[in-house]
């Protein structure tokens, strides 16, 4: 659906050249919800900007739907740019227009009917829960509405690829949630191909099937969200799924545990599908006489199913920890020594 293949970009600026983007390879499959996640400066708008041809890389190819859309110029990438919309941060709405205004614009750009536009935009509202609101001025919305409102406007013209952007960094965490859920929806009933950025991994685990992570203009690790989260490889990886993993509280018991038990280990096991069925921390407390004191524990879902988080101190004899988490590794657990005792 989308191939990005030895993409760089490199913008001129008054101080030389800066490298955005360094030799990028993704593949975005037809009908996911593929994320981008970075800090900021990371190179995530560049990105999006090369997926819309608002940006052409300096080398490389952006492939989208068929068509090349970095060689692409005039009618034709205005025409291959129709396939692909965008919603913003901040919404960019049409203040002095009506919801349905707002919903309406980009088919009247589009030379639909009125009548075509008017049952077309009912539909829409409906789609993105704004019943009841058609005659709002954005003025008069809040945020999350303001953002159904960016996403009906952003469907109107039937397109196969829905671009992203921070498009839920300035709403509280509910409405995220809500805005979400509905992106979700989106994607299962119409099939849409979704492409987002963001700097928040919650984002990422609540509704994307795979995820690329920049740092400095590269990708530093891509894969399955779920593969992501149990086995992050990169350290800017393993920051960015501890946001969403240990709570503050977590943090300070580990802090505490490790003061007030100098011996052991601090282990992070995650647990997948079949794995959280098996009593394994009994069978490492019968088998190798360990200690087994458990600080947190959570399930999380993801787009591709639930996992499960525990945080453990293991104490005992050394070697005996070792086999301990030797078993766990020949269970295909994933165990990551967080801290030393
Ligand atoms: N038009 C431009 N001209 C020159 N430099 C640019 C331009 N756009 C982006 N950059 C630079 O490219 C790098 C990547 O920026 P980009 O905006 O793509 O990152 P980002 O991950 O989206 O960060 P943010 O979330 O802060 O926007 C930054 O160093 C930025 O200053």
């Amino acid at each position: 659906m989308i191939q990005l293949s030895n993409i760089t970009k490199v913008y001129k600026t008054k101080n030389g050249d800066l490298t955005a983007v360094r030799d990028v390879n993704l593949t975005i499959n037809q009908g996911e919800i593929f994320g981008i996640i970075g800090y900021s400066g990371a190179g995530k708008s560049t990105m999006i900007r090369l997926l819309n041809g608002l940006e052409k890389p300096t080398t490389g190819e952006v492939i989208v739907n068929g068509e090349d859309i970095a060689h692409t110029s005039g009618a034709s990438l205005r025409q291959a740019r129709q396939k692909i919309s965008m919603i913003f941060q901040h919404f960019n709405l049409l203040w002095s227009r009506t919801v349905e205004e707002n919903i309406a614009f980009p088919l009247e750009i589009a030379g639909v009917s009125k009548s075509e536009r008017a049952s077309r935009v009912q539909e829409l509202v409906e789609l993105v829960g704004l019943n009841g609101r058609e005659k709002a001025y954005p003025s008069q919305l809040s945020g999350g509405q303001k953002q159904r409102v960016g996403i009906a406007r952003a469907l109107a013209n039937n397109p196969e690829v829905l671009l992203c952007d921070e498009a839920t960094s300035a709403l509280d965490p509910e409405t995220t949630d809500a805005i979400l859920e509905l992106l979700l929806n989106i994607n299962k009933k119409l099939g849409l191909t979704i492409v987002l950025i963001t700097h928040e991994m919650h984002v990422i685990r609540k509704i994307c099937h795979r995820v690329a992570v920049m740092e400095a203009g590269q990708v530093v690790e891509q894969g399955k969200v779920l593969d992501i989260f149990q086995n992050p490889q990169a350290t800017i990886t393993k920051n960015f799924v501890s946001q969403v993993s240990d709570s503050s509280e977590t943090k300070e018991s580990i802090e505490q545990i490790v003061t007030n038990y100098p011996t052991g280990k601090i282990v992070r096991v995650t647990f997948v599908g079949q794995s959280t069925k098996e009593p394994i921390m009994s069978q490492l407390i019968k088998q190798f006489d360990v200690d087994i004191n458990i600080l947190h524990g959570a399930i999380s879902h993801t787009a591709n199913g639930p996992y499960g988080t525990l945080i453990v101190h293991i104490d005992g004899g050394k070697e005996n920890i070792e086999s301990a988490l030797q078993l766990l590794a020949t269970n295909n657990i994933q165990a990551e020594v967080i801290e030393r005792g």
